[in-house]
């Protein structure tokens, strides 16, 4: 229809919002460098078997680290590897000091059993923050608890996503949806760290449409393509579309292209920002491991985590490990207050 009023919708820059972030960090290890003897933050990854997808992504994840400072160590090892040496070869990371943070690639294969792997990481080295120690004390109200170490990337990503747009989060309707253990839980609990009223829709969810209807901000993690349609969504919501979903185009070149879990395009019609895909969260989840990394060689210096800036901080929670933007010196952090 031509008469109808046309829509003014932010398209929110993952990869201009991460390479900023990744800016900052090269500045904040150059400077702890400085301060402490030459330090350099390291980062193993750790990549079991060889699907393509995972090392495409570790593939991005080591340049990420490399580009600002961090050095990558590399973990590649074969799909048939067992249990017991993979937990011992997670035991050499843990104990040597060049080693900060811990990353193991998942999906892991079928016989190894992903929970035991995760919990086998050095608390203090969990780079993802997916131990359950780090996802209890998310939960745990201030004062309860110790602030987690690390946030799991992508949570982190669309919430810094969000405040660095300056959209705030208190008092809001809060939909998201999926309820996975690497983002749709954890970031349910960081917006209600930041004042959200959330709500959490999975498989046996009734009347989804109905639900995301009342969203004032919307995370999508639930891949499937397109599954959001716009007509579901209310007028001005704030969409955070986190899934990265392949439908077949026989325009590309690869014979398929990227999708987020909204169907973006009728999106646009309603919402007042969103993330596309790609160029959204997925630029951001890398910029977010290479933050926690900075944070956990911090942490083995007895140094406090990183920051947010004066500026949007008001808008923020009583929860200070939510703070996702940095200070370049922890004497400003201390001067401006972390509380
Ligand atoms: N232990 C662990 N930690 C992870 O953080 C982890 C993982 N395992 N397994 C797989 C998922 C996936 N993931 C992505 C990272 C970057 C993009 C990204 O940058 N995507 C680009 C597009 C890339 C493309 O063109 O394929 C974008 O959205 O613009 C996407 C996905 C991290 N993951």
């Amino acid at each position: 229809m031509t008469t109808e009023a046309t829509n003014k919708c932010t398209i929110i820059d993952g990869k201009k919002t991460a390479a900023t972030i990744r800016q900052e960090l090269k500045e904040e290890i150059e400077s702890l460098a400085q301060s402490h003897n030459g330090i350099v933050p390291g980062l193993a990854v750790v990549l079991v078997g060889n699907r393509v997808d995972s090392a495409t992504y570790v593939r991005m994840k080591k340049k990420a680290a490399v580009e600002i400072g961090i050095h990558s160590i590399d973990v590649t090892l074969p799909i048939t590897i067992s249990q017991q040496d993979l937990k011992a070869e997670i035991e050499k990371l843990n104990q040597d000091p060049k080693v900060h943070g811990i990353l193991v690639q998942l999906p892991l294969p079928e016989h190894i059993k992903e929970s035991e792997i995760l919990m086998a990481i050095d608390y203090t080295k969990d780079a993802d923050g997916f131990s359950a120690r780090n996802i209890g004390n998310m939960w745990l109200g201030r004062g309860t608890g110790d602030p987690p170490l690390a946030i799991p990337c992508t949570p982190a990503g669309c919430i810094d996503l969000l405040q660095r747009y300056e959209i705030d989060i208190t008092g809001k309707e809060c939909v998201v949806l999926g309820r996975s253990n690497i983002v749709g839980m954890p970031v349910a609990a960081l917006l209600q760290s930041c004042n959200g009223t959330v709500t959490v829709c999975h498989s046996r969810t009734k009347n989804i449409p109905e639900i995301i209807g009342r969203a004032d901000i919307l995370i999508a993690a639930i891949g499937k393509p397109e599954y959001v349609r716009g007509e579901w969504l209310k007028p001005g919501v704030v969409i955070v579309d986190v899934g990265i979903n392949d439908k077949p185009d026989a325009t590309k070149k690869r014979g398929y292209r990227l999708v987020g879990d909204v169907h973006y395009d009728e999106a646009l019609q309603k919402a007042s920002a969103i993330t596309p895909v790609p160029g959204g969260v997925g630029p951001m989840t890398i910029a977010m491991l290479m933050k926690n990394t900075v944070n956990l060689c911090r942490h083995s210096l007895g140094l406090p985590r990183l920051t947010l800036r004066n500026k949007i901080h008001r808008s923020l929670s009583h929860r200070d490990f939510v703070h996702t933007t940095i200070h370049t010196t922890p004497d400003a952090a201390a001067a401006n207050g972390t509380n």
